[in-house]
């Protein structure tokens, strides 16, 4: 068996944790001949409902897991020790009739901390991956603490927007989810996203083409994938957690597993000026990768409308960023 791979989870009790640990244990990512080894943070008060999910893990029996570390968020470096991968949910969910940005003041201040416990205790070459939301902003917040790891290793969580897209393309067209491909989510994780449907194919056919109703696409499509997470509050009185949890595991996979042909992952990762969007801010955009070094994809042309809505988008990141100035690193 090789050196196992070890993930660090922060908010690791929570619904979204719940949800995701399992998967992560059982192999799904790393695959069945891959050890991992769990390092699990919590706030002080929540270890305890930790150690109940520590012992499930137990009782699991997955051959895959190797151990499970837990740490509380005053020693979050011991939490970080040698992670090869972070993925940071520890952080409140909105309630109905708030927006994500509400949550920069209840969260921003997790960030610093959490930048810095990663910049002085994780493996040299550690991805990290921010789902607590705002969770463009809280990256930027964090990344801004960590010096040593490099830009290109930090992404904010946008791929169950392009799940959703995706899903609602489909199901329009009438065709499976599968045959839906490079949807690409551009900007923010909040209202203002730009789920990019003109780039999209569905099944080889660009989506204004194979979707005849484009009133449907410029209104109710984006509004229903902006508007998603508000509209799962609503229904369940919680915010989306498996599907949240699902998508950090797509995250997990698409940064180590190469892009396949024709395909595009979305995620927010810092810009350097990629499609005139300004520099340093955490921006979604379509990305590829061979499994170890990504780019984003080049070359797209976007008309007016979607020129506007990305615009806003990135209006906004910058305004959150201005927000958050006295947080930064
Ligand atoms: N980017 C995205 O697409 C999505 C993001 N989210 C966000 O993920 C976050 C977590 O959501 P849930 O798991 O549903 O919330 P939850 O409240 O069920 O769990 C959060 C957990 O984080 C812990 N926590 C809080 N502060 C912490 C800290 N400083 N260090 C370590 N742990 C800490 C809490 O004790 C709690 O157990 C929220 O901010 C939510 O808005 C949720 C869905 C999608
Ligand atoms: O909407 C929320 O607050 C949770 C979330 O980010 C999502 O479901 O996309």
């Amino acid at each position: 068996m090789s050196k196992p791979v070890r993930i660090a989870v922060t908010g690791a009790a929570g619904q979204i944790g719940y949800a995701l640990l399992f998967r992560l244990a059982s192999g799904e990512v790393f695959g069945p001949d891959q050890p991992v080894h769990l390092n699990l943070i919590e706030l002080p008060h929540a270890m305890d409902a930790l150690g109940g999910v520590v012992m499930e893990l137990d009782d699991c029996a997955f051959p895959t897991l190797e151990g499970v570390t837990t740490a509380d968020s005053d020693h979050l470096e011991d939490g970080f020790r040698d992670a090869d991968y972070v993925m940071c949910v520890g952080s409140v969910p909105r309630k109905q009739g708030m927006e994500r940005a509400d949550l920069l003041k209840v969260n921003g201040g997790i960030f610093g901390p959490t930048g810095r416990a990663i910049d002085a205790a994780a493996a040299e070459n550690v991805k990290v991956i921010v789902v607590g939301n705002p969770c463009n902003t809280n990256c930027l917040i964090a990344m801004s603490h960590a010096p040593r790891v490099p830009r290109e290793n930090w992404f904010a969580m946008t791929r169950l927007d392009q799940n959703r897209a995706k899903s609602q393309l489909a199901q329009k067209a009438g065709v499976g989810v599968g045959d839906v491909n490079s949807l690409a989510i551009w900007g923010n994780h909040s209202p203002t996203m730009y789920p990019d449907f003109d780039h999209a194919r569905i099944k080889g056919t660009p989506v204004p083409q194979a979707i005849s109703d484009h009133d449907w696409l410029k209104g109710e499509f984006l509004t229903t994938v902006q508007q998603r997470g508000a509209a799962i509050i609503k229904a369940r009185g919680a915010s989306s957690a498996a599907s949240a949890a699902n998508a950090a595991l797509d995250t997990l996979k698409d940064i180590t597993r190469p892009t396949p042909e024709g395909e595009v992952f979305s995620a927010a990762i810092c810009s350097t000026g990629q499609y005139g969007i300004e520099e340093g801010i955490m921006c979604s955009m379509p990305l590829r990768t061979d499994g170890t070094t990504w780019q984003v994809v080049e070359g797209w042309e976007h008309d007016e409308f979607a020129q506007a809505k990305i615009q806003a988008s990135v209006d906004e990141l910058k305004s959150e960023r201005d927000t958050v100035r006295d947080l930064l690193g």
